[in-house]
């Protein structure tokens, strides 16, 4: 049972409907390399227009500093998602002021208007009052369908809910309930896999993870800051040395509550982040100071695989590598299909989210045999250690 309102209660016929969707979408090459995100969203969309709601959706895309850039533009989203729905989708150049205001007043009910990056404006991300007074200004009715972004008190995801009445769309319905079906009451021993990019903003949910699961696996991007915690020198990898202290704390906090901690014993490294590029397997304490780790070596895919079939639950966000670029894709695709032959095989409950890893785990073209796939990943690990989300929260109340 949800405690918060969804589409079922709203009236939203005629209504100027502001929807935060999380469009944050994997790109190659200028096009869209993964839509699960999109595809997610497409229910919501449909059935708001469907019962004559004017759909105003707002959206944040990568992490844009100062202001608009063309790279981390939502126009480039447009058409892939106008196909995904099935009908036309216009599009706004700003989510606030003149513009935003034009184009909402142009639309019929029915009708789909994406408004420009919401993170191009400093009040997103502080929630400041005025900025959300100014999306506020677009909508007669406020849904949140962006699980993804459930994390983030932000204006669109949190501060919004305040002033507009608030639904859950179907995405966050459909997440909430499935992570809680899924997860609620989870068959040990539990293995985690944590990897990827975002170190920062992810390290601190570990502290309480590992008393939440019986092994942690990190990897990826992740793991370069933790071998680097403990002395190890990792060349030009990508690492955040300035939270060593805090990964040192990790690893104590692991140790008090029993959780075994898996890092990498092998790195592939290269000199050059490309597809292609020359690169070779070294023990981590062997990384060459001009190389970079982009992917976990043999050895440590072998110790992976061998906690993989000691588990009942798997919970993964984070590629273990840079899966984009071949050959960096390979531990990442062989524990993925490891994961999903156990879950055939040994019927293990795999659950894993993140918009990079449902792509990963599409490029191993093993998505559809996990037991479930989340739209999210920090969101999805704060929710597995059971932090409350802000927006969610506040759809609750
Ligand atoms: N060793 C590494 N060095 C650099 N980038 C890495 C490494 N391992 C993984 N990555 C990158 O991490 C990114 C995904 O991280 P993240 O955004 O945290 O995952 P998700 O979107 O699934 O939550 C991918 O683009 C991948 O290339
Ligand atoms: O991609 C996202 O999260 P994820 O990388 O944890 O899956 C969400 O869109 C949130 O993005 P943010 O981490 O820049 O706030």
């Amino acid at each position: 049972m949800n405690a918060f309102k969804t589409l079922d209660d709203a009236a939203l016929a005629g209504r100027r409907v502001l929807v935060r969707v999380d469009l944050n979408v994997p790109m190659e090459g200028g096009a869209v390399s993964d839509d699960t995100r999109i595809r997610a969203v497409v229910p919501t969309i449909r059935e708001i227009a469907d019962k004559g709601g004017r759909v105003v959706l707002l959206a944040h895309f990568g992490r844009p500093k100062d202001g608009p850039e063309a790279k981390f533009s939502l126009r480039q989203i447009v058409d892939a998602l106008a196909e995904r729905v099935g009908r036309p989708v216009a599009f706004a150049a700003d989510c606030i002021g003149p513009a935003a205001a034009g184009a909402v007043a142009a639309l019929q009910d029915g009708d789909i208007l994406l408004l420009e990056n919401t993170r191009f404006h400093k009040g997103e991300e502080k929630n400041d009052p005025a900025f959300v007074e100014a999306l506020a200004a677009l909508g007669d009715v406020y849904v949140n369908d962006a699980f993804a972004t459930a994390h983030r008190a932000h204006a669109s995801t949190e501060g919004l809910a305040h002033r507009l009445p608030a639904y859950a769309g179907r995405c966050m319905q459909g997440e909430i309930e499935a992570l809680e079906k899924a997860l609620g009451s989870p068959e040990r021993p539990v293995l985690a896999v944590v990897g990827g990019a975002k170190v920062s903003s992810k390290i601190d949910l570990l502290e309480n993870l590992v008393g939440k699961v019986d092994i942690l696996v990190i990897g990826g991007g992740m793991a370069n800051t933790f071998l680097a915690a403990q002395g190890i020198a990792v060349g030009k990898s990508l690492c955040e040395h300035d939270l060593a202290e805090t990964a040192r704390r990790i690893l104590d906090k692991a140790k008090a509550a029993r959780c075994d901690i898996v890092l990498p014993v092998d790195a592939v490294v290269a000199r050059e982040f490309k597809a292609g590029a020359e690169n070779e397997v070294v023990p981590v304490d062997a990384v060459p100071a001009d190389a970079m780790i982009l992917d976990v070596g043999p050895k440590s895919v072998a110790t992976i695989a061998a906690r993989i079939d000691g588990a009942r639950t798997l919970v993964w966000n984070g590629p273990l590598g840079a899966f984009e670029i071949e050959p960096f894709d390979r531990a990442t695709v062989a524990a993925a299909r490891h994961a999903a032959e156990r879950t055939r095989s040994a019927g293990l409950l795999t659950v894993a989210g993140g918009g990079d890893t449902v792509a990963a785990l599409n490029h191993a073209g093993v998505a559809e045999a996990f037991s479930y796939v989340s739209t999210a990943g920090g969101a999805f690990l704060e929710w597995l250690e059971g932090k409350p989300l802000p927006g969610v929260e506040i759809l609750r109340k």
